[in-house]
């Protein structure tokens, strides 16, 4: 079977728990501490690795740092494969998050991650040619993702692009990839001028909003179609859309239609709600295949 391939961020992120936030000047005791692999392109590469091991190769960086180091041994504990993330003088990207008041204050130092050009790749190149499908998202510089895109459609290898966060130069993009994943936030950012209606419709097959809770739409050629989420006992949505980005890449390359890999990650997700921590709840595809949701006819091996 041929690779999928993220090129993407990777970073560590750091989360404090509070009842305090501190002003300027102040200094203020916190609840606790979690230090847990993150990036968004790492967290789908894993997801897609925790369902198919051992055929996600992930092209990034991280800096020569001891998070670079945990990240690395993340990365092999979870079989994706990392012969081609670099390491770079920049500093490991970090997210520093402060949990407070039921919501959360987020600092990104995307370090390292800014260093992943395309202008340094070499072998990376095969690597992308060779692949079933490519998944880029926005967290490495805009003019990496456009020079990936252009040589994957060149090569006629597909692209999953997830713009997030969404950046005003996403739509150089879309000619170039096949399917295209924002959720609802980020579709009405980029597309500020229509209706979720009518911008489903110009792009059928292709763009895939994602709904939180209530689920995913797209327009499947004929008409729009929303395909519900399944309800869950949610611990944490934190890397819910990763989730559900990793198991529709995992979908589409092993067959299944557009509208079949929406099912297959709707279920990938709703597991992942349930677990605390991005990359905690990722389910297995034992653990898929365990679920009573779980369709025979998906097949994925
Ligand atoms: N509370 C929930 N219960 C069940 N499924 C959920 C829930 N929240 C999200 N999901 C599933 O995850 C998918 C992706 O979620 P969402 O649209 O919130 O992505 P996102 O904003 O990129 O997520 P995040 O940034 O939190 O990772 C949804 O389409 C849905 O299937
Ligand atoms: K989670």
């Amino acid at each position: 079977m041929k690779k999928i391939t993220v090129v993407g961020s990777i970073s560590m992120d750091l989360v404090t728990t509070t009842n305090r936030v501190p002003n300027s000047g102040e200094t203020v005791f916190g609840e606790q501490f979690a230090m847990v692999p993150g990036g968004k392109g790492a967290n789908q590469a894993v997801a897609m690795a925790r369902l198919v091991p051992d055929l996600i190769e992930m092209i990034g960086a991280v800096g020569a740092d001891s998070f670079g180091e945990e990240i690395r041994k993340n990365f092999t504990h979870n079989h994706v494969l990392i012969e081609h993330v670099g390491t770079v003088p920049q500093t490991t990207g970090i997210a520093q998050i402060t949990l407070f008041d039921e919501d959360n204050r987020i600092i990104i130092i995307p370090g390292a991650n800014d260093a992943v050009s395309s202008e340094r790749f070499d072998s990376e190149w095969d690597v992308i040619a060779d692949s079933a499908l490519v998944v880029l998202q926005n967290e490495i510089p805009h003019q990496t993702n456009l020079a990936v895109a252009q040589y994957a459609k060149e090569n006629g290898v597909k692209v999953l692009y997830n713009p997030a966060p969404a950046r005003p130069t996403d739509m150089e993009m879309i000619e170039y990839v096949d399917y295209f994943t924002p959720n609802e936030h980020e579709c009405s950012e980029l597309f500020p001028d229509a209706t979720l209606e009518e911008t489903l419709t110009k792009y059928p097959n292709k763009l895939l909003v994602t709904l939180g809770v209530k689920g995913v739409t797209f327009h499947d050629g004929k008409a729009i179609q929303l395909i519900p989420a399944i309800k869950a006992k949610v611990a944490d949505t934190t890397g819910a859309g990763d989730t559900w980005n990793g198991a529709f890449a995992i979908g589409i390359t092993q067959g299944l239609s557009i509208k079949e890999a929406t099912k297959f990650a709707i279920l990938a997700s709703h597991l992942s709600v349930q677990k605390f921590g991005a990359q905690g709840g990722m389910p297995t595809l034992s653990e898929m295949k365990g679920h009573e949701k779980y369709e025979k006819t998906w097949n994925i091996k």
